[in-house]
């Protein structure tokens, strides 16, 4: 099953193929009764005939209960998003391997990222056991309602601005034909769902769409939708959005690269409370010495989340900062070390230089570190994003990216070319400014975020 009927069915309680069948259902029973309609006024003496048949009568019946169910349900779905947390339950479970099970067992990311795993995974048996039960036990689990609330909220902004677009893209709609394609290819570039995406979804839909021989609006609009979230859903089918850690006892070291204001030392700062908040003992270094104002902003992050940070005076050659981190990490058995990097430099070589000269640094030290090269990118700057991952990726080895801003931005989207194009997984969404507006980046949660009217709504 897709990731559109995933999150369909887990919010509707159907998928498509279910959807289908009560649509013609409907239609069905709606030629019926326009049919005996026109034969009741034919005649009034058949009248009586047709009464008697009780074969005719309970066709006439039964039908119009599943018609009048679903949409009772699709209603109160719609009424409440935030409510049938307990469905999202199949989704997850249809994805979670994927996602977390790529996880080294031993490492120290067992303690962070599997809670959530750990939660998922009991979440879906208990739903193909005690599916009735589980609005109950929802309630027992507000991490994860929480969790699909945030995304839910910090996308609204996104979400809305798509569906307005979209919905104007709809109200145009007369047929499928060029213009129909031009219009729709404009309507996605606009949307931030990157180029190469928009251009590749138009031709895939231009073959679909005649397929399925798409008439209606509510046809093109499902088309699309479905067309775009299983397109993002199969192209991360071998991406692994976790963090990793170091297999052994010696430190884990994130490195932090990005430009300024991107919110680098804001997501170290969270990150620290995080794994502080586990027990974890972290240690931050303050690797940005161009900016002035850098170290004194990390410092005070480290005194809010209590975190020790190792630093020294501005513009000294930051690589020796983290190599004294690296030695203090080593030698008074840190956990993790993150660690912070200037956004700009005189110019883009010389950035990329120095950040190369970090990670050769950290490398000769601990072997296998640094684990993760996070490229902080801020969300709400839409394409600049995404042109800003591009050329970090061309000369820096980026594991992964953390999106921030993402609460109040209407560029949500990104996270589809972000996938599409560069195959740079997510691994940390930033949804506020406080130290715990920091999530592991769910795609399924996010996707729902993005879409979940034209998803959960389609059809009807
Ligand atoms: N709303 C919101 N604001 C954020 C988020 N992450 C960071 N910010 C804000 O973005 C601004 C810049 O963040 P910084 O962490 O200073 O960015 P930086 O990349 O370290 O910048 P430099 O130190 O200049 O290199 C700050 O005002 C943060 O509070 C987020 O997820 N949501």
């Amino acid at each position: 099953m897709g990731l559109f009927d995933r999150i369909k069915k887990a919010f509707t309680g159907k998928d498509e193929e279910e959807d289908k069948k009560e649509q013609e259902t409907k239609e069905a029973v709606e030629g019926e009764e326009s049919a005996n309609d026109a034969e009741s006024e034919d005649s009034e003496s058949d009248k009586s005939e047709n009464t008697e048949t009780p074969a005719e009568s309970e066709t006439e019946n039964e039908p119009k209960e599943v018609v009048e169910e679903p949409e009772q349900e699709a209603k109160e779905v719609n009424e409440e998003p935030a409510e049938p947390v307990e469905k999202t339950e199949e989704p997850v479970e249809d994805n979670t391997p994927a996602e977390s099970t790529e996880e080294p067992v031993e490492t120290p990311s067992e303690e962070s990222q599997p809670e959530e795993t750990t939660e998922l995974e009991s979440e879906s048996e208990q739903a193909t056991e005690t599916t009735e039960e589980s609005e109950s036990e929802v309630s027992e689990e507000p991490e994860e309602k929480d969790d699909i609330k945030e995304y839910d909220e910090g996308l609204k902004k996104s979400r809305n601005s798509f569906g307005a677009r979209f919905n104007r893209f709809l109200a145009n709609f007369r047929s499928v034909d060029e213009e129909f394609f031009d219009d729709l290819e404009e309507l996605l570039i606009e949307s931030d769902v990157g180029y190469e995406t928009a251009l590749k979804l138009s031709d895939e839909l231009r073959e679909e769409v005649k397929l399925e021989n798409v008439k209606k609006r509510s046809d093109v609009s499902d088309v699309i939708v479905r067309k775009l979230v299983d397109m993002y859903d199969e192209e991360g089918k071998e991406e692994d959005n976790s963090l990793k850690f170091s297999a052994d006892k010696t430190p884990t070291v994130f490195l932090f690269v990005g430009v300024n204001g991107a919110g680098k030392t804001t997501t170290i700062g969270k990150l620290a409370h995080r794994y502080q908040q586990e027990g974890k003992k972290v240690l931050l270094a303050a690797g940005d010495t161009f900016r002035a104002g850098a170290i004194e902003q990390l410092q005070e992050w480290g005194r809010r989340v209590n975190v020790p940070v190792e630093a020294s005076k501005p513009q000294t050659d930051p690589a020796s900062v983290v190599y004294d981190a690296v030695q203090r990490a080593v030698n008074d058995d840190y956990d993790i070390l993150l660690v912070d990097t200037a956004g700009r430099l005189q110019n883009k070589e010389g950035l990329m230089r120095e950040l190369e000269k970090i990670k050769r640094v950290i490398t000769r030290e601990l072997p296998d570190a640094p684990q993760e090269v996070l490229l902080v990118l801020d969300g709400s700057t839409g394409q600049n994003a995404l042109s800003q991952a591009k050329q970090f990726n061309e000369t820096t080895d980026v594991t992964g990216i953390v999106l921030t801003k993402i609460d109040g931005s209407s560029q949500g989207g990104i996270v589809l070319p972000i996938r599409n194009e560069l195959h740079i997984p997510v691994k940390l969404v930033g949804l506020g400014e406080q130290m715990d507006d920091l999530r592991d980046f769910d795609p399924e949660k996010f996707i729902y975020g993005l879409f979940k009217e034209l998803i959960v709504g389609s059809g009807k």
